[in-house]
């Protein structure tokens, strides 16, 4: 066994043994995600993973894996799945908690089939953050955080990988019944509201579906 595969073991094991619960957060570039994430942790308890931030740091940390992850951010590609995986294991391990929001990942199948396989974790529901182009367009452009990748050029990259990989692992799970759509094109707070009321769907063994078909 390669020291990439035991090192996941290991993570995985100790995943297992606690059989967290986990939720995928996803949507398009600037539809939200890290925002709400921010007010669903000061709620309900969870703890927030965003791929792209766990990324951003290993290039920080300047790890081998630094340089190769800063070229393909600057061209709005994502990551090969194992540099990411590693990266989430690594923190749920930390974290110390049971709850997860997992923002900004499975950007694609690759994404979603390697972290099933790695971890054996199914998500307890898909929250999706349902945005048009334009408004996540003027939300990049404005977002100020000095990212390398808020800039037109590679926005207009990142719209495309978001339709033509990301799009596609929704529908996935849609077919599942697990996604949960929420209108993003709204002020955060009314958008919170529709978060609260998907979290607030919760009894004593997990969480219960809803029939949400259209977006809240
Ligand atoms: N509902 C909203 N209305 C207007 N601006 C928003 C809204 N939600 C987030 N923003 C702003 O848009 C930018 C992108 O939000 P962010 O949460 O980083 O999105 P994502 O993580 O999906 O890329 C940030 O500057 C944020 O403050
Ligand atoms: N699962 C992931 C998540 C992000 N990345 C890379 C590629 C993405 O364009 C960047 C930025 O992701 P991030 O989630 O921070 O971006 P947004 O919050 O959606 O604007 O990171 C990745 O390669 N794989
Ligand atoms: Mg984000």
């Amino acid at each position: 066994m390669g020291t990439v595969e035991a090192a996941n073991k290991d993570a995985n094991g100790s995943i297992l043994e606690k059989n967290p619960t986990v939720v995928f957060v996803l949507g398009g570039p600037g539809s939200g995600k890290g925002t709400q994430c921010a007010n669903i942790v000061q709620n309900f308890g969870y703890t927030h993973l965003s791929a792209g931030d766990l990324l951003r740091a290993e290039i920080k940390s300047g790890s081998e894996n630094g340089t190769m992850i800063q070229n393909m951010i600057k061209e709005g590609k994502i990551v090969p799945s194992e540099v990411t995986i590693k990266l989430l294991q690594r923190a749920i391990k930390e974290s110390g908690n049971d709850k997860f929001l997992i923002d900004g990942f499975p950007r694609n199948e690759e994404n979603r089939a390697a972290f099933e396989k790695v971890t054996g974790i199914e998500p307890a529901f898909v929250l999706y953050f349902d945005c048009p182009e334009e408004e996540m367009e003027r939300r990049l452009l404005s977002r100020n955080q000095g990212r390398e990748d808020d800039n037109i050029e590679t926005i207009r990259k990142r719209f495309k990988v978001f339709l033509d990989s990301s799009l596609p692992v929704i529908n996935y799970y849609d077919a599942k019944g697990k996604v949960r759509k929420i209108a993003a094109a709204r002020p955060i707070e009314e958008v919170f509201e529709s978060v609260k009321e998907i979290f607030g769907q919760k009894n004593e063994k997990g969480f219960k579906w809803f029939m949400a078909e259209k977006a809240v």
